[in-house]
């Protein structure tokens, strides 16, 4: 859900701000770069997403008089300062990658340019929606690429609800798990807010409360005959729940209707897939679906595939909404100041890995003549030409010249303007197959669960140039 209080953002947002107020400074025009500088999950890619809530907050922002009364309470704020937030809105310009764009390390994903206390106030609260949501989407996708792997096909459905990160960590996962190709989700309030399609089965407390297992099956299939999926662990997969399903299943095709679906829940799932998969086909039920859970992940789907198992839809949960895995559990998104009227500006830290890059600056896409995505590039401005040179933004003793035949797009638009939305919002199945063609125009080697292929993102010489005469100002106020 959009954060769209002022007062969701940093204690030194608002301190800095009014510093900037005060000392006349805050109406600078200012550029603010929001990027990662590492993939989730050691993986490839990553999937944006969030930038529809996240413009939804801009758009939204104002400063009510209960929250001023709050802010005068804390004892920092002068009155002065807080007349002036009276009637404050951000007022900037927003460019981005449209979501569920495939995105990488070191490119501006989205650039704000803003008076200076605007830009300033919103850095929380946009890292807040877009690291997660691009954190989760991410994970969707790595789960669902795993799922189609099969030849039989699979599909993936969010569970996470009762292990998520609280209620609003809920329902923005529920949202970003679709957008990175998600089917549904069991989260009947995150399907009523974003319309997404939502489903489930039943638990193992069903079963218990009846006297026995064939019982609560034909009960549960009594009200839902036509969309009943049965649990099958609750005593004994193989030995009680499918011969139960089984008998559910021809009772209900005497009633006119089928079986929609058994869940496997425990147990190890390729073996107990292939199982049940030849008796419901045996038994003349081979459109009854497989779904699978049990802590699955990506990489547990994909061993499952390997495995030989005959899973349709796999319910992923806690590692889902959680971001779990190695290399997980947070995208390290950062906001960082390239410009002031005019005037280029970086961090260069101790730390060269974490310095910025000044200047504001333009994203392009490279793409093959077969459509396929090429490498990324950023300049100051211009297109890239072949024969350019561009250099890796964490090296620059790496380098290497542009091939020709490659079509330069820019790979970001103006979303935002004066505050306002420029871009209709996009519907979500809309985000969702934008993610499945930019997953899919990616080298096949960037796309693997296992040692990717490093999709290049290059700086031309004139951002390179840039960066290492600001950096050399920069040294040039350090003490002897
Ligand atoms: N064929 C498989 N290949 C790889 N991993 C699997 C396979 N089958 C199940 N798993 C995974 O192995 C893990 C452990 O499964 P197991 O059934 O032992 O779980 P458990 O948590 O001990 O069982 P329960 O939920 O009944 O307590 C789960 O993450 C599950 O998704
Ligand atoms: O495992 P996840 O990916 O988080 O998916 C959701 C899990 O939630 C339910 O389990 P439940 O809460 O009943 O717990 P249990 O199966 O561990 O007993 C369901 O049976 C799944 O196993
Ligand atoms: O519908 C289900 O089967 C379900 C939903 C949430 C968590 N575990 C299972």
């Amino acid at each position: 859900m959009p954060a769209q209080s002022p007062l969701f953002t940093d204690l030194y947002q608002l301190t800095m701000m009014q510093g900037y107020w005060h000392h006349g400074l805050h109406a600078q025009e200012a550029v603010f770069d929001l990027y990662f500088r590492k993939l989730p999950f050691q993986g490839g890619f990553a999937v944006w997403a969030g930038l529809e809530p996240a413009l939804e907050g801009l758009e939204g922002l104002r400063f009510s008089e209960d929250d001023l009364a709050y802010l005068e309470e804390l004892g920092q704020f002068r009155p002065a300062f807080l007349d002036a937030l009276r009637g404050w809105r951000f007022s900037g310009r927003v460019t981005a990658f449209r979501e569920g764009s495939v995105v990488f390390p070191h490119e501006p994903l989205l650039t704000v340019h803003a008076l200076l206390w605007e830009a300033q106030l919103v850095e929380t609260a946009l890292l807040n929606t877009l690291n997660f949501q691009t954190l989760v989407a991410t994970k969707a996708a790595r789960c669902v690429l795993a799922a189609e792997s099969s030849r039989y096909g699979g599909q993936v459905v969010e569970f996470g609800a009762r292990r998520a990160q609280g209620p609003d960590g809920s329902l923005s996962a529920a949202r970003a798990a679709f957008v990175g190709g998600a089917v549904g989700t069991s989260n009947v309030e995150a399907g009523r807010l974003y319309g997404l399609p939502v489903s489930g089965t039943h638990a193992h407390a069903w079963v218990e409360s009846f006297p026995d297992e064939l019982t609560a099956f034909r009960a549960y299939a009594e009200l839902y005959p036509d969309s009943t999926v049965l649990l099958l662990d609750t005593v004994d997969t193989l030995r009680s729940g499918l011969p139960n399903a089984l008998t559910v299943a021809r009772e209900l095709r005497e009633r006119g209707h089928e079986l929609r679906g058994v869940r496997l829940d425990s147990g190890d799932l390729a073996y107990l897939s292939c199982r049940v998969r030849g008796a419901l086909d045996e038994a003349g039920f081979p459109e009854v679906k497989i779904v699978a859970s049990n802590d699955l992940s990506e990489s547990v789907i994909a061993s499952i595939i390997a495995e030989g198992g005959r899973i349709d839809t796999y319910g992923v949960g806690t590692q889902l909404v959680t971001a779990g895995g190695e290399g997980g559990g947070a995208l390290g998104g950062v906001f960082k100041l390239a410009a002031l009227d005019g005037v280029p500006k970086m961090k260069l830290t101790g730390e060269p890995r974490k310095s910025s890059l000044p200047g504001a600056k333009a994203v392009w896409r490279a793409v093959e003549a077969d459509g396929s995505y090429a490498l990324d590039a950023l300049t100051l401005g211009e297109a890239p030409r072949p024969g350019d040179r561009v250099s890796d933004p964490t090296n620059p003793l790496r380098f290497s010249r542009l091939p020709g035949g490659l079509t330069w797009r820019p790979a970001r638009e103006v979303v935002m303007e004066g505050g306002r939305r420029t871009l209709a919002p996009e519907g979500l199945p809309d985000l969702q197959a934008r993610a499945r063609a930019d997953l899919a125009r990616l080298p096949a080697g960037t796309r693997r669960m296992l040692n990717p292929h490093l999709y290049r993102v290059g700086l031309a010489d004139d951002v390179a140039a840039l960066r290492d005469r600001v950096a050399e100002e920069l040294r040039g106020h350090i003490q002897p």
